[in-house]
């Protein structure tokens, strides 16, 4: 009770914080507290309509502000992205889970979060090392398929989302581990990430009074023990494999590209006295990867085929691109579309873009929190506040976006079907979407998650006519929050070889 008490940090700006609703101590920032993000994504909206955009909740013992307008958001994440570009203290249960904040999304605006995601973006995300899994992602391509062409022999129609969920994730651990791990291990890695993200809200409540929630919520403190050692006990194996193979030189030939792992176990803490990390923060660092990578991308794919079995001229479009650019072959099996080719592909980057839009995975950042005091446009953001930005809302603003609830790939493109001037998605230059945030803290994989969804996509429809199944109505495009924003009703499609 006595932190949701606390006074704002003194400050010698004299500005009011944004506007907001009324503020009852204790008892709007415990309702505040009980929900997610998602959940309270209605009311903020309503909020919004109410106070303007941008406009303040307190939320447990912290003042949370939420900015709805592409011009602010500029104005924070690039224009003066040093000052907002940190992240909040995480509470005891985030610590323990993130290896006190020892992983690239939390760790604080700083020489260690320099450190990891220096550390991500050069070893994993460089163009040269994604080009060395193009033979990785040639083989996840195949494994969906044939789980594809396996299900439709004996279903009339399939439930697309576990086999993108399993194809994401045999990429993923692939890239970290550098090994084809095999199905029962994927499961088992898969199952320990999804009950651990999918539990986090639960946990919440372990963080308030721990001293007391550790006697009478017992249990649920045992549960999240239960579920990291869980974890720990199917990655660390995995690491160790790899610990191995790189001391009898087998790892990072041209067979075997280096692996997260690999890179992981070289780094050194430059303000931790150039320490190693540990066995459980490289489990954490792993963890990140999966789950950042996995649900985002495969939510994407799902939205994105589900406007193609909605739509089917759109699909057909992309279908015909497509064969345009595919050489003639007299072979029986199809041949895939090549990543090399996938710049030829406008229509298909512009239906991508248009879903990204339209239904970003991710309806908020991960919260920002303000370095010191700032004067706002006459509004005082106070040090340690957390800033976020209505991702979805910015995405679907009337101003920037005509007609902006109906899918319309066409936007992206100019009136001869060429990509409109490179569009900007990082919005460095002005924002008009941002499904993977903007400025200092953007999501560094927007590259590789952009090649993912075109590769993917461009294969799915070139070897498959995706349709709705037999009596299965209309696509139901609603929306519903797991760990990232999903489709309420998971899509199932009625899918034939393309001839
Ligand atoms: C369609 C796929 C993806 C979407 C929509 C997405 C979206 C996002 C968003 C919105 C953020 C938060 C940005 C902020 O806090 O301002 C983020 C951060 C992050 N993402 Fe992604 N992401 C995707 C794929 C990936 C993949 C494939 C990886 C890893 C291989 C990844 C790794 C990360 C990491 C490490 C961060 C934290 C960055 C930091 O705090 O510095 N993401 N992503």
């Amino acid at each position: 009770i006595l932190s949701l008490l606390q006074k704002s940090p003194t400050t010698k700006i004299n500005n009011p914080f944004p506007p907001g609703p009324i503020h009852i101590p204790i008892i709007t920032p415990l309702i505040w507290l009980t929900k997610s993000l998602n959940e309270i994504e209605p009311a903020l909206k309503n909020l919004h309509a109410k106070y303007g955009p941008i406009l303040t909740l307190r939320i447990g013992s912290r003042l949370a502000i939420f900015i709805n307008d592409r011009f602010f958001a500029h104005q924070i994440l690039i224009q003066n992205g040093a000052l907002f570009s940190d992240r909040p203290i995480s509470l005891p249960t985030e610590k323990f889970l993130n290896s006190n904040q020892h992983n690239v999304n939390s760790s604080s605006y700083g020489t260690t979060w320099r450190t990891l995601r220096r550390n991500l973006s050069a070893e994993m995300l460089h163009p040269s090392r994604v080009k060395g899994y193009a033979q990785t992602r040639i083989w996840v391509l195949d494994l969906l398929l044939k789980r594809l062409k396996f299900d439709i022999k004996s279903n009339v129609s399939v439930k697309i989302m576990d086999h993108f969920q399993h194809a994401m994730f045999a990429l993923l651990v692939f890239m970290c581990f550098g090994e084809r791990v095999d199905d029962k291990i994927l499961d088992d890695i898969a199952k320990a990430e999804r009950s651990l993200l999918l539990s986090l809200q639960r946990f919440s409540v372990l963080n308030y009074w721990p001293k007391i929630t550790k006697f009478f919520l017992r249990k649920r403190w045992e549960e999240l023990l239960r579920l990291r050692s869980n974890q720990e006990a199917i990655l660390v194996p995995l690491i160790r494999a790899r610990k191995e193979a790189k001391k009898n030189g087998l790892c990072n030939d041209n067979n075997n590209p280096r692996a997260y792992v690999d890179s992981l176990l070289d780094l050194k803490l430059p303000n931790e006295e150039q320490r190693n990390l540990d066995e459980s923060e490289i489990v954490t660092l792993c963890s990140e990867l999966l789950s950042a990578g996995t649900d985002t991308t495969s939510t994407a794919l799902q939205w994105i085929m589900a406007n193609l079995v909605k739509y089917p001229h759109i699909q057909q479009r992309i279908a015909d691109e497509i064969k345009k650019v595919m050489p003639v072959s007299d072979k029986e099996e199809k041949e895939e579309v090549r990543e090399e080719d996938l710049h030829k592909l406008p229509y298909l980057k512009a239906v991508i873009l248009e879903s990204l839009r339209r239904h970003p995975p991710a309806h908020f950042v991960l919260p920002h929190a303000v370095s010191e005091d700032v004067d706002f446009n006459g509004y005082l953001m106070p040090k340690k506040g957390l800033v976020n930005f209505m991702v979805a809302e910015i995405g679907r603003d009337p101003k920037v976006w005509e007609d902006p609830m109906a899918f319309k790939p066409e936007r992206f493109l100019n009136e001869d079907g060429t990509q409109v001037e490179k569009f900007d998605i990082t919005g460095s230059k002005e924002i008009k979407m941002m499904p993977f945030g903007a400025g200092r803290r953007i999501c560094p994989a927007y590259s590789l998650a952009m090649l993912h969804l075109e590769y993917f996509v461009a294969n799915l429809v070139w070897n498959f006519e995706w349709k709705v199944p037999p009596n299965g109505g209309d696509v139901d495009m609603s929306e519903k929050e797991e760990f990232t924003v999903v489709m309420k009703t998971p899509l199932e499609a009625h899918i034939s070889p393309r001839i």
